[in-house]
């Protein structure tokens, strides 16, 4: 299995400024953790649940289509449903948003039955400094590609982390697909 797989122009230019565009124009919600916990040293930044935003479920259409094609051919992991919805989050340097070392399976209803990850790079590289979205499969940490409109797939149980933005904003979109247990 390859653990960190990535989908190159899995959201077009204009498809990514489209979903930048409705998640500036909704009130974000500062990012909580497991448990409604804030914890600002573990991360810093603002979220929009697209589930909130009308005329956006073109956006988990692709999202759909995208994950099933990945997991055919990559993964092989028994997946049943998006039980949450897709994230938009937001990293600004002007407080070094970022989001250290995690593992997304948490212990909540939902987020214990989170098996795949998916993360689309939705803002230029050029526009951010910092701002890396690191994956950690084994010794060896892998870095995301920061190509805007690249998805990167992996395994949720892998820890992970976004390092602080220190110029510029970040966008990214994050899913996660659902299933039973691993056995
Ligand atoms: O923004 C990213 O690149 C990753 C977000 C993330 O790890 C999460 O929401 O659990
Ligand atoms: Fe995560």
């Amino acid at each position: 299995m390859i653990a960190v797989h990535s989908i190159p122009d899995a959201f077009s230019v204009e498809e990514c400024a489209r979903i930048v565009a409705v998640a500036n124009g909704t009130p974000a919600r500062e990012a909580r953790l497991l448990r409604q916990a804030r914890d600002h040293n573990l991360r810093r930044a603002e979220l929009v649940w697209l589930d909130e935003v009308p005329e956006t479920g073109w956006v988990m259409d692709r999202i759909i289509d995208l994950v099933r094609v990945a997991n055919r051919a990559t993964f092989g992991f028994d997946l049943s449903e998006f039980a949450e919805s897709p994230q938009v989050a937001r990293y600004g340097a002007e407080r070094e948003g970022h989001f250290d070392w995690h593992s997304d399976v948490g212990e909540g209803l939902l987020a214990g039955k989170r098996k795949l990850t998916m993360v689309v790079q939705l803002t230029q590289p050029e526009a951010y400094e910092g701002g890396g979205l690191e994956v950690q499969p084994s010794a060896h940490i892998t870095t995301a590609d920061r190509t805007l409109g690249c998805a990167t797939l992996f395994p949720s149980y892998l820890l992970h982390r976004v390092t602080p933005v220190t110029d510029g904003v970040r966008h990214s979109l994050t899913i996660w697909a659902h299933g039973p247990a691993f056995r």
